[in-house]
């Protein structure tokens, strides 16, 4: 039977299927981080059920922690207790922690990858929903809820029924100034943020293979802001190379017979999916979000569409956006530039090769979070950290920031954030912020301007 690259990772891991019913999945590697373990932790010490495998769990702490003087106790009462107790779940367990200050501490979805840890092939879970974001490597990764949590602390398993399979084509050549980033939000402009529920999303076609891992990452990233489980590229040379010489990644003869088999983990021709989309990659332009959910985006020069549907009232009075309007010179004050959507080295090189030499507008205040101390200490190394500074960007500790309101990053009531993020929820970024979704590069581009501008007219 031909196969699709989801089917060949997800029948290597069944350990016991249910006639129609569901299949009983082992998890690879489970990845854990403060907010939603603890409930799970305490769920197994209720019923005297010790971790099964806690060498097959990794632990952070990213999203309750502070960007400033991470060496500091951590001021908000709350943020420090969860850390606080993830902390001695961990020793408790024998579970490895990468707490604040550690060389390998940052996002979950970030160090993953840069570690080494996720690898092509593998089944990958954590209690959080961009988890999608490792699909990029050929696993099968998604988020999970705190009881499942629990169920893979005591068994390692997971009892699940096969969703369906779905696959994205996008082909041709970009356009000059489009980002990955601008690739997903535009999919999820078009397709809607329920095209996805129930499925499991391949992208294909030359633009995802001719993608850096850092930009196949963002895209599998916001599979979840399409309602998709997760989203899964096939692994190649792209991701071999990304692979080898990481730190927790096979080596030597290991890594040749690992290569060997990911070679195997595409999609057969003429394997069948439940459903099938066709992109150009000619249509798409860089992207700006104007409404409360990722799915209402539009290319930074057009105009947000008339749509007669009250919740795209709702949103737009929350934004304080119009039908028919553009965008175009609507000031901006503050610019975050960071998530596991968009802080990696790759995000940051973009960055500071558009700014090098420029400086911010007056009336903005930029904030620039590296996704791990990783990524930071290639920042550091490149000199990058010092063109941000001259810049006027600040230059923050990793975490999750300002991508959401859970710790000292907020931004103020009614003022737009351009982020690179991936949610424009009310009130994500703190009570009341507006939130326009975009790209680094737009991001940096709107952030010299002060405004929001076509800065692809300015691209040479
Ligand atoms: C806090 C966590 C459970 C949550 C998630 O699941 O995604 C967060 O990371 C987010 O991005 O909203
Ligand atoms: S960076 Fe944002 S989206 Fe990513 S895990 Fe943290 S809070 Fe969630």
């Amino acid at each position: 039977m031909k196969k699709t690259l989801f089917d060949k990772v997800w029948d290597a891991h069944v350990v016991e299927s249910v006639t129609n019913g569901p299949d009983i999945l082992y998890i690879d590697k489970h990845l854990i981080h403060e907010v939603t373990s603890p409930q799970a932790f305490n769920e197994l010490e209720q019923r005297h059920i010790p971790v099964f495998r806690p060498n097959k769990i990794i632990a952070t702490a990213d999203h309750n922690t502070p960007t400033i003087n991470q060496h500091l106790p951590i001021k908000d009462d709350m943020s420090r207790k969860q850390i606080e107790e993830l902390t001695l779940n961990c020793e408790k367990n024998n579970i490895e922690f990468y707490g604040l200050g550690h060389p390998y501490n940052g996002i979950v979805h970030v160090i993953a990858p840069e570690l080494g840890i996720t690898q092509p092939g593998m089944t990958i879970v954590c209690g959080d929903s961009h988890t999608s974001t490792h699909g990029a490597f050929g696993t099968i990764a998604f988020g999970i809820g705190t009881s499942q949590v629990a169920q893979v602390f005591a068994s390692q398993c997971l009892l699940l029924q096969k969703p369906l399979k779905m696959r994205i084509n996008v082909n041709g050549k970009l356009k000059k100034g489009v980002l990955p980033k601008d690739v997903i939000l535009y999919i999820i402009s078009k397709l809607g943020t329920n095209s996805g529920t129930g499925y499991f999303c391949e992208y294909a076609g030359n633009v995802f293979r001719e993608m850096s891992m850092e930009g196949r990452m963002t895209v599998c990233n916001m599979s979840i802001e399409m309602g998709a489980r997760g989203g899964l590229i096939a692994p190649d040379e792209t991701t071999f190379e990304y692979v080898a010489g990481r730190e927790f990644a096979p080596k030597g003869k290991e890594l040749e017979a690992k290569i060997t088999y990911w070679k195997t983990l595409t999609t057969d021709d003429g394997a069948e999916f439940d459903k099938e989309y066709n992109i150009d990659a000619e249509e798409i332009a860089p992207m700006i979000t104007y409404g409360t959910n990722p799915g209402m985006g539009i290319k930074i020069g057009d105009t947000i569409p008339t749509l007669v549907e009250t919740s795209t009232d709702k949103a737009l009075a929350y934004m304080g956006f119009d039908y028919g309007q553009s965008l175009l010179g609507t000031r901006i004050n503050y610019i975050f530039i960071g998530s596991c959507t968009n802080s990696r080295i790759e995000d940051f090189r973009t960055v500071a090769d558009y700014i090098n030499g420029k400086k911010k507008a007056d009336n903005v205040t930029a904030l620039i979070v590296p996704g791990s101390q990783q990524v930071a200490s290639e920042m550091k190394a490149e000199g990058l950290y010092k063109i941000f500074e001259d810049a006027g960007f600040q230059v923050r500790q990793p975490g999750c920031s300002a991508c959401l309101a859970m710790n000292d990053d907020k931004i103020p009531a009614e003022e737009y954030c351009v982020s690179t993020s991936n949610r424009n929820f009310e009130g994500r970024q703190g009570p009341g912020a507006r939130t326009i979704l975009a790209s680094p590069l737009t991001a940096a581009a709107i952030a010299i301007e002060g405004k929001i501008i076509d800065f692809t007219k300015n691209l040479n």
